[in-house]
């Protein structure tokens, strides 16, 4: 079963066409790692799927509804809606600095979901807990290393039930001795079966964890297969020399 189903999307900056006509599909218990060269669209795409930046053509369908259809846009409460099925993990973490990791938890699914106090105290505990982090639930960001708050991110994107988890570049800001623990989690969760998408640089962890790998260059999704199709037998030229170097 589809969860996303992307076709034709198209966005621009100006002049600048950065998604040319993107079409993939990701299915339920799915673990799809995008991978390509810096600038080929990769977090644009991805934002594009939570309305973080608004595309300029094509469809996107999130659990059979339309986000946007042929370029034109869903109404305010409908992309609300549709977008809080989706949980985003950021490079930068982007956790709110003046509350405390359990606050941030908690914010989201009490405001926006109107969940009961006692309904997220329980669910924070339990994903803190998930996330080898019950001891920091009193802590500010600033106390914790890169890793920790990269994991207090994903906690906070899980507090929200979404149906798919999408990932940029998750561990791109991290020191590399702090990228292990972060990709363990990711990991830990795709044996759960949690349907996920992860922009990447990190080819050994697209090998590993995912069932599905995406390479795109230049604005358009080139190739997709799994990992042991695209990494052993790519092809278009394209990927066998982004992976030439990406592999080196
Ligand atoms: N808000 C923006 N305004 C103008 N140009 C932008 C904006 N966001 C991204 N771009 C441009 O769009 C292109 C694609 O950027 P994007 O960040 O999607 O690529 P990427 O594949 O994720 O790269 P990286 O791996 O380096 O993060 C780049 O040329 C970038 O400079």
């Amino acid at each position: 079963m589809a969860i996303i189903q992307v076709s034709q999307m198209k966005k621009s900056f100006g002049s600048l066409e950065v998604l040319k006509n993107v079409s993939f599909e990701v299915n339920k218990n799915d673990v799809v790692a995008v991978i390509g060269p810096s600038g080929s669209g990769k977090s644009t795409m991805l934002r594009s799927l939570v309305y973080l930046e608004q595309v300029n053509g094509g469809s996107i369908h999130v659990q059979g509804e339309d986000l946007v259809r042929d370029g034109v846009y869903a109404n305010q409460q409908q992309i609300k809606r549709i977008t809080s099925k989706m949980g985003m993990v950021f490079q930068h973490f982007n956790l709110f600095p003046h509350l405390t990791v359990r606050e941030n938890l908690e914010l989201a699914p009490r405001t926006v979901k109107g969940e009961s106090a006692e309904v997220v105290r329980q669910k924070s505990a339990e994903l803190l807990s998930k996330v080898g982090l019950s001891d920091k639930a009193d802590h500010y960001p600033a106390k914790l290393s890169g890793g920790q708050k990269q994991r207090v991110a994903i906690a906070r994107a899980l507090m929200m039930d979404p149906d798919i988890l999408l990932f940029d570049e998750p561990t791109s800001a991290l020191d590399p001795e702090l990228t292990g623990e972060v990709l363990q989690v990711i990991k830990q969760l795709a044996q759960e079966r949690m349907t996920m998408m992860v922009v990447t640089h990190e080819m050994g962890f697209a090998r590993e964890v995912a069932n599905k790998v995406m390479f795109m260059d230049d604005g358009e999704f080139i190739e997709a297969g799994t990992p042991e199709e695209l990494f052993t037998n790519p092809q278009f030229e394209r990927t066998r020399a982004f992976l030439r170097k990406a592999l080196k």
